[in-house]
């Protein structure tokens, strides 16, 4: 039996990861949330490490809220920084691989084609800025690490743009959404059953392919779009008269919905790498999205 340790058991990728793991009986996974480990807390991290000696280390914890950390530095840098170096120094000292988490943010939006995992980074706020310094750490503690890029993710779990709409769209006649920031929607429960299923080959004593991958999606799109694609699987799964269905969707730019964070205009990766190495990519949207929603329709939405 694989033993993995898992922090952020509450958010929507620790979730989904507990969702997946049924498919899994082959790793035993332990879940950290808040209660049972605070990451502002940097001794206890690599106490609970050492105390649950486990094969590998995944890192599904993290400080998301983009618009808050613009003046919640402090605590955005020691959640996404300093507690994932603590989780990394652990994991060297067990010898455990760490699979961690980063984002689209760390980059600004300016490429003309998707980013692959050499392109330069440039992140447009804190919350970026604070997880480029968490992929640092990572790279500088242990050579056994995964470090996952991925992008707007959605889940029926936890807080994210796919249960936002769907809220909005019963609540407002009108809806504006910016269609001037591009990126690929990706679902957290995809994610997590991608990671379980390379766990068992990263614990080999052969596996050589430790490093930094973009994982998302491959469907690009604005958020607009995606709203578009929100509504019309809500009113194909909920019927018609789902009370969503009137919602009127219109594309506005940036500057007409101003936003604390500046967000990158174009933050499409390429997943390639990944699907080189591993010889598997994740879903795409259509089969996603009708998933997430099935699963919100049969009440795995706990807030
Ligand atoms: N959400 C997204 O759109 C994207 C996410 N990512 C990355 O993917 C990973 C997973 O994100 P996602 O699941 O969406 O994030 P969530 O915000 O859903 O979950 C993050 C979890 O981290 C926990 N956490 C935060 N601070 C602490 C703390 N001090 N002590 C203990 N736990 C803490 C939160 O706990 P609590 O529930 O108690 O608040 C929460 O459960 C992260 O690395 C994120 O940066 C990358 C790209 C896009
Ligand atoms: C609610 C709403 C948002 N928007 C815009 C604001 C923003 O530009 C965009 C997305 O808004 P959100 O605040 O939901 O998403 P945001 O917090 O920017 O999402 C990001 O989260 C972090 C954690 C990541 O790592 C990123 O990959 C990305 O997923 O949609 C509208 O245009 N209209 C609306 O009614």
């Amino acid at each position: 039996m694989i033993k993995a340790l898992v922090f952020g058991g509450n958010g929507q990728l620790g979730r989904s990861l507990m969702l997946c793991a049924r498919d899994f009986p082959d790793i035993e996974l332990t879940f950290l949330d808040r209660r049972k480990c605070d990451l502002s807390d940097l001794g206890a991290i690599g106490r609970a490490i050492l105390d649950c000696r486990p094969d590998i280390v995944i890192n599904a914890a993290a400080y998301t809220a983009v618009d808050q950390a613009e003046s919640d530095i402090e605590q955005a840098f020691l959640i996404n920084r300093d507690a994932v170096r603590a989780m990394a120094q652990a994991c060297e000292e067990l010898n455990a691989p760490l699979i961690h988490f980063s984002t689209d943010y760390i980059f600004d939006g300016t490429s003309q084609h998707p980013y692959r995992e050499n392109d330069p980074v440039a992140p447009l706020g804190v919350y970026g800025t604070s997880k480029l310094a968490g992929e640092d750490a990572v790279r500088a503690a242990t050579a056994r690490h995964l470090i996952f890029r991925t992008s707007w993710v959605y889940s029926p779990f936890g807080k994210n743009f796919v249960k936002t709409m769907l809220s909005l769209m019963v609540q407002r006649d009108v809806l504006t959404i910016v269609n001037d920031q591009t990126g690929c929607p990706t679902s957290s429960v995809d994610l997590a059953g991608a990671v379980l299923r390379l766990v068992p080959s990263v614990l080999e004593k052969t596996f050589a392919g430790f490093g930094t991958y973009h994982l998302v999606s491959g469907s690009p799109m604005t958020w607009f779009d995606f709203a578009i694609h929100i509504h019309r699987a809500a009113v194909e799964r909920f019927g018609a008269d789902w009370a969503g269905n009137e919602c009127e969707i219109r594309p506005v730019s940036s500057d007409a919905f101003p936003t604390v964070a500046k967000r990158p205009g174009y933050s499409v990766m390429s997943s390639q790498k990944f699907t080189d190495t591993f010889g598997f990519g994740l879903p795409d949207l259509a089969e996603s999205l009708g998933a997430c929603l099935d699963q919100l329709g049969e009440g795995e939405n706990n807030a």
